[in-house]
């Protein structure tokens, strides 16, 4: 039986995905394993007993991927999951920075009772008016799962598109509808263009990334948009490039007590992922990688550990180890189950950074004496008797 607990409401179809060996408990203290959204798990302390976090959802930069390393726990996310709902939003951004509807609808909201409104509205409606998208320079930061769909469907609105990812996949590339530019610099985008949006993850190469160097280098009037993280903008930065007029409107998902003191913002209360469908697609995605990992102990998509498909054990027992990338462990892990006269059939280890991950799959039944025998060894960080 494995325990889980979830730190945030986490779509049913996702729980109902997880087998009768699943129980749901309160306390995080009992758990194999987290699902969570946003919850703030940096200040958390974990017990021995968690080997799994999953977040149903793309950024984690609310949990400690380090400390869950160290402490032997693999953290997974669920990529593009959410994507097509926050393109939808974005979309939305941008219709609303383009001509002030949210201005118009208040009006309209202040004038219902006038049975003159008819009247009323046509000479009104100029303080409202706008622009087109079609025909302008759109630029994206980041084209990963939410930039592609993002500039896909800005080209399908017709507009200029442009893009920048200095780690741009080969799967994202080729998902790019072709007659977008990819430019090599920041530089390059802020230039020339009229609509900026950023979809990167935050890490401390991208904090405060959109600063005053950055709004200097880029078109007077420019609209910016953010559905990725509020510290990938420097607050100061922006509320002076606001007012001097440098960003004509910052459409942000991520509004804080600086931003709702700036002029001309347009903001939303971190809804990119809020609908039934990337809900239920994140909460599926998290449950499939807890159970394999939990069942067969696989890997995918982690964020903070290697991927690892050892498929299904076929032998008498699997063993999973989770170590320090460092020399001489897989010598020492076949020392202790040679001592033990085990035969190994298969084996896995796969690495990330500096940490490591090795399946072993053996002739005989796995025991705790022989999980104790491995976690004893120095860099070891959780062992887990599979089967
Ligand atoms: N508003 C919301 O509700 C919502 C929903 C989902 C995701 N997000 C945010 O959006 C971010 C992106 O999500 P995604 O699903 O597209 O993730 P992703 O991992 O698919 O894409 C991120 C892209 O950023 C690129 N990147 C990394 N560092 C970069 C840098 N320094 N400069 C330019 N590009 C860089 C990566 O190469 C990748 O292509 C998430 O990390 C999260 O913070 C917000
Ligand atoms: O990174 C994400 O996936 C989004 O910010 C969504 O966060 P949420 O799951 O808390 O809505």
């Amino acid at each position: 039986m494995f325990n889980y607990t979830c730190l945030n409401p986490i779509a049913q179809v996702g729980l109902d995905e997880l087998s009768d060996q699943y129980q749901k408990v309160e306390d995080i203290n009992d758990a194999d394993a987290v699902l969570v959204r946003s919850a703030a798990m940096h200040d958390m302390e974990f017990s021995d007993k968690l080997c799994a976090i999953a977040r149903a959802g793309a950024g984690v930069n609310n949990i400690p991927l380090d400390k869950c390393a160290d402490q032997g726990i693999v953290v997974f996310n669920t990529p593009g999951a959410n994507a097509n709902g926050v393109k939808e939003l974005v979309l939305c951004g941008m219709l609303l920075a383009a001509r002030d509807i949210a201005g118009g609808m208040e009006w309209v909201k202040e004038n219902a009772s006038d049975e003159n409104i008819g009247k009323a509205m046509e000479k009104a409606k100029k303080q409202f008016a706008g622009t087109e998208l079609k025909g302008k320079k759109f630029g994206v930061i980041g084209l990963g799962a939410i930039g592609v769909l993002v500039a896909n469907v800005a080209r399908h609105l017709g507009m200029d598109v442009y893009g920048v990812d200095p780690f741009l996949s080969v799967k994202n590339a080729l998902s790019l509808s072709r007659d977008i530019t990819v430019v090599k610099s920041y530089d390059e985008l802020y230039e020339i263009c009229d609509y900026i949006t950023v979809h990167v993850p935050y890490i401390p190469d991208t904090k405060g990334m959109l600063n005053k160097e950055a709004f200097a280098k880029m078109k007077d009037g420019v609209v910016i948009l953010n559905y990725a993280r509020d510290l990938l903008v420097n607050d100061e930065d922006m509320k002076a490039a606001l007012e001097s007029g440098k960003v004509a409107r910052y459409v942000t998902d991520f509004p804080n007590p600086a931003v709702m003191q700036m002029p001309h913002v347009i903001a939303t209360p971190h809804l990119g992922a809020s609908t039934a469908e990337s809900e239920d697609n994140c909460a599926v995605m998290a449950a499939h990688e807890i159970s394999e990992f939990m069942e067969n102990g696989n890997i995918i998509n982690s964020v903070n550990y290697p991927n690892c498909d050892a498929g299904v054990c076929n032998t008498k027992g699997r063993i999973t180890v989770a170590h320090r990338n460092i020399p001489k462990m897989l010598n020492r892990f076949t020392e202790v189950l040679s001592d033990e006269g085990i035969n190994i059939d298969h084996m896995t280890n796969k690495s990330r950074g500096d940490y490591s991950y090795c399946v072993f799959d053996i002739d005989a039944d796995s025991t705790q004496e022989i999980a104790d025998k491995l976690n004893a060894i120095d860099g070891v960080l959780k062992v887990r008797v599979i089967k």
